[in-house]
């Protein structure tokens, strides 16, 4: 637990739990106990604390934290605390791997700190809802200062040993045996005085500007973390961090009080060992097949087919990962501008080398040797089929042959293949190179090997992946249609976009729906309801009712904006949206043939097509032009106003758009739809209750196996606030399965003919029962 040894004068104290040396109360009491007997010792006169194998301490244990060993445990950590800050001999820690939380507060306490060049440092509680309450909030603001200490506190930042030493934080980088230099530097300051090596004694640089820092800090919390209460919580602490140490001590131990009982720690530390969790996948329909039972094929070359958005996010996430790339593109100039792209990410992550692991081309032959490849072309199931029946003749008979669509039929695309059991979805997230989570998907066919393939190199390029099966929109995209469907109903009834989106910002989204579309494009919605027939580039399909679609409420506003060529905000660098070409329509749409430069009203084209995919495929395809679909597809919504706010020039800033107001109020008219207020309450209850209705649904077919991996989703994939857990776990914990119940029986008595707030029969039969979301599913929870 904490192995004592000694080198001549100096007592060496190795903590030993692996794998991360987190501090259990028995660790701590060795602690105690090491600490003890040194100070005893009369030939010892100096201390080291180090830990044994591959890190120094990562912090308390949290299973025990957060159990029945809480209270011990707590108690042992304040008095290691108190026996090193007042120890008579000096304590050295020598941190390598990671110093977290009650680690680094333990080398906060002790008198000097020496660091290997890799080891990193930092006080994630935040992440945990909780605070640094082993004496973090009063010592580390005594080095760094209020400004720095909030910064790193609220953020739960990693800091790096160069960096922890410019900040003061340690007193020497060693490059070579830790423990030896730890022991003879220990040696070189025994029988100095200690008074001044005691971050306790000291005090806070820039006290006197601790309102004022205090006051900016939370203003950018309340922007970025809103309703979450920890960062806010913690910047309390540290603000008392200028009154003696004692009372700073006491105020901290009363915050974390408070925050340790809080519903929202519990809902962090769920997230933080579901993420962990997911790992442990097992089908849904058999639950033979686990992540115990299949081994993943080895991955070390992969093909990507498509460097539009996604296809370039996707190589610079394998890039870092060390793989091999070949990214293949048929648009030469999308292919360049990819090329940039990736160089400029990679050039900032400081990563230049691993260009070398890129090759580009435009000749799918190159695919022949790659051990996987991830198509990511436009989402059309013709064009996917054709790429997919393309691949499976070029590349190797044991590549697997995966899809990034957002909500396409696996089984489909498979089977344009003779290797459907090496077919699968592999769904990342836009900016591919920075979203972490990677919605994987298995086929009916998709062979055990396949699915434990992908979950691997989720790991392997630091992604969360998440097991799902196979049905429009997955689980993700699926649960967010009635989301979205209630938010453009509640425009019908009397909202603005921008309540809406205020509404779901405020409880905690960094974007509510419409600002969200408008960032990623309305077109991409109206395709994919063109392709399912629900639209069409003209208006509703022929003898459609305005406002039903195949039995079901439909609010057409989205596609009137799209036809309007309100395309939403692209996120293109340079995008803004210009007032004065809101109504220049015949001007953005238009295609461009590659062989005379002619340029066709694309209006015109479409008149004699079926649609617009068809036609983009056609041309595709077509050996006499080369398109620049991809280009003026961009263009087009480079150029037309957004689909509900404006943007000013260069801004990102969305303003309510008075001609988007004027049409919702003209619809709402023709309707005969009476405008009235709505609370806020009711936009977030109608918007999320549906949602989560959904994921009721998505765990009743088996589509998601466990709550927890439908809140992983939402957590890593669509930003919903961490603070809360998740959707599921929301639901349970906080609102409670009864109230959700009654309250989509209220609203679906009122709205009938919204299906989604029909409640769903596995919410019921839970409700009726006393089930709980937490016991469904295939692995040993651990909470
Ligand atoms: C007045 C009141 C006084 C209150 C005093 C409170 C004292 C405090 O200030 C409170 C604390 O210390 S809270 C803990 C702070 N430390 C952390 O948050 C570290 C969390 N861990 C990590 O970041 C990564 O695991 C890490 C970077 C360390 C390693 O990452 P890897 O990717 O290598 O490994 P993982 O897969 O994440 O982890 C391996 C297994 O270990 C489990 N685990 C990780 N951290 C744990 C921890 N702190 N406690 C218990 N289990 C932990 C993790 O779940 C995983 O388990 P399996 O999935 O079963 O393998
Ligand atoms: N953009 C997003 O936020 C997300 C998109 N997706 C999915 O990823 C896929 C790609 O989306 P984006 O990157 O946004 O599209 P995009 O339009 O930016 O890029 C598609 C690229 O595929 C290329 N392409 C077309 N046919 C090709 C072929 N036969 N061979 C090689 N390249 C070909 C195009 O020239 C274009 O550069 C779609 O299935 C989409 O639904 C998934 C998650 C998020």
């Amino acid at each position: 637990m904490a192995e004592y040894s000694t080198y001549g004068s100096v007592a060496v104290l190795q903590v030993n739990n692996p794998p991360l040396n987190t501090f259990t109360r028995h660790v701590l009491q060795a602690l105690v106990s090491g600490l003890e007997r040194a100070q005893r010792d009369p030939a010892v006169r100096s201390i080291v604390i180090a830990g044994k194998g591959p890190t120094f301490p990562a912090g308390a244990d949290l299973e025990e934290l957060l159990g029945t060993a809480a209270a011990p445990l707590l108690s042992n950590l304040r008095m290691v605390d108190k026996h090193v800050d007042t120890c008579q001999k000096p304590i050295v820690c020598a941190i390598h791997g990671t110093a977290l939380g009650g680690g680094f507060e333990l080398a906060l306490a002790s008198h000097y700190r020496l660091a290997v060049p890799s080891a990193t440092l930092s006080l994630p509680e935040v992440h945990l809802g909780m605070l640094p309450g082993a004496g973090g909030t009063q010592r580390l603001p005594r080095v760094v200062g209020v400004k720095s200490a909030i910064q790193l506190i609220t953020s739960g930042q990693d800091i790096k040993a160069q960096q922890a030493l410019t900040l003061g934080l340690v007193d020497k980088i060693v490059q070579g045996d830790l423990l030896k230099e730890a022991v003879s530097f220990a040696r070189s300051v025994e029988g100095r005085p200690l008074e001044d090596r005691r971050i306790s004694q000291r005090t806070v640089p820039d006290a006197d500007k601790v309102d004022e820092v205090v006051e900016a800090t939370r203003k950018t919390i309340l922007r970025k973390a809103r309703g979450a209460i920890a960062p806010l919580t913690c910047v309390q602490a540290i603000q008392a961090s200028v009154l003696p140490f004692a009372a700073g001590m006491a105020r901290e131990a009363d915050l974390m009080t408070y925050l340790m009982t809080s519903w929202q720690a519990a809902a962090q530390q769920y997230v933080f060992f579901s993420e962990r969790e997911v790992r442990q996948w097992s089908h849904p329909r058999d639950k033979h097949i686990n992540f115990r039972t299949a081994k993943p094929t080895v991955i070390k070359s992969v093909g990507v087919v498509g460097a539009g958005t996604m296809g370039a996010g996707i190589t610079i996430s394998l890039l870092q990962a060390g793989l091999k790339v070949v990214l293949l593109e048929v648009n030469k100039k999308q292919l360049d501008k990819a090329i940039a792209v990736i160089q400029k990410t990679l050039r900032q992550k400081s990563a230049s080398q691993k260009m070398s692991q890129l090759t580009t081309t435009m000749d799918y032959s190159q695919l022949s040797d790659v051990d996987m490849v991830i198509e990511a072309v436009f989402e059309n199931l013709r064009l996917k089929k054709e790429v997919f029946r393309k691949l499976d003749v070029i590349t190797k008979p044991q590549a697997v042959l995966a899809s990034n669509t957002s909500g396409l039929d696996i089984d489909k695309i498979a089977a344009a293949t003779k290797r459907p059991d090496k077919v699968v979805g592999t769904h990342f997230f836009s900016p591919a190179n920075v979203m972490r989570l990677l919605e994987n998907i298995y086929g009916k066919k998709t062979s055990a090997e396949t699915v434990a393939t992908v979950m691997q190199l989720a790991t392997t390029i630091g992604k969360v992946g998440v097991l799902v099966g196979n049905c429009a929109g997955f689980v993700g995209n699926r649960m967010l249609g009635p989301y979205r469907s209630e938010a453009l109903f509640l425009l019908e009834e009397g909202v603005d976009p921008q309540d809406v989106d205020r509404a779901i910002e405020e409880f905690g989204f960094p974007m509510g729906p419409f600002r969200m579309t408008d960032l990623a494009g309305n077109d991409i919605g109206w395709r994919r309801r063109i392709e399912a027939r629900l639209t069409t580039e003209h208006g509703p399909p022929p003898d459609t009712p305005a406002l039903y679609r195949r039995g079901d409420r439909y609010c057409p506003l989205p596609d009137m904006l799209c036809l309007q060529g309100r395309l939403g905000q692209k996120t293109g660098a340079g995008c803004m949206m210009l007032q004065e070409a809101k109504d220049d329509l015949t001007e953005n749409i238009y295609i461009r043939f590659r062989t005379d430069g002619s340029v066709f009203d694309l209006r015109r084209l479409l008149a004699h097509t079926k649609t617009l995919e068809e036609l983009i495929l056609d041309l595709l395809f077509a050996d006499d032009c080369a398109l620049l679909a991809h280009t003026e597809a961009a263009l087009m919504s480079h150029h037309a106003p957004s689909m509900c706010n404006r943007y000013d020039p260069g801004s990102r800033t969305a303003l309510p758009d008075p001609v988007v107001l004027q049409m919702i109020q003209d619809y709402r008219q023709e309707h005969g739809f009476k405008k009235r207020t709505i609370s806020s309450q009711e936009i977030v209850e109608r918007c999320l209750y549906s949602l989560i209705n959904e994921g009721f649904h998505v765990l009743d077919e088996g589509i998601a196996s466990r709550a927890l991996d439908i809140d992983v989703i939402y957590l890593f994939g669509y930003g919903w606030p961490r603070h809360t857990g998740g959707p599921m776990y929301y639901v349970e914990r906080v609102i409670g399965l009864e109230k959700l119940l009654r309250s989509l029986e209220t609203y679906s008595a009122r709205y009938p003919n919204h299906s989604h707030l029909q409640p769903s029969p596995l919410l019921r039969d839970m409700v009726a029962k006393g089930g709980s979301l937490a016991a469904l599913g295939t692995t040993d929870s651990k909470l």
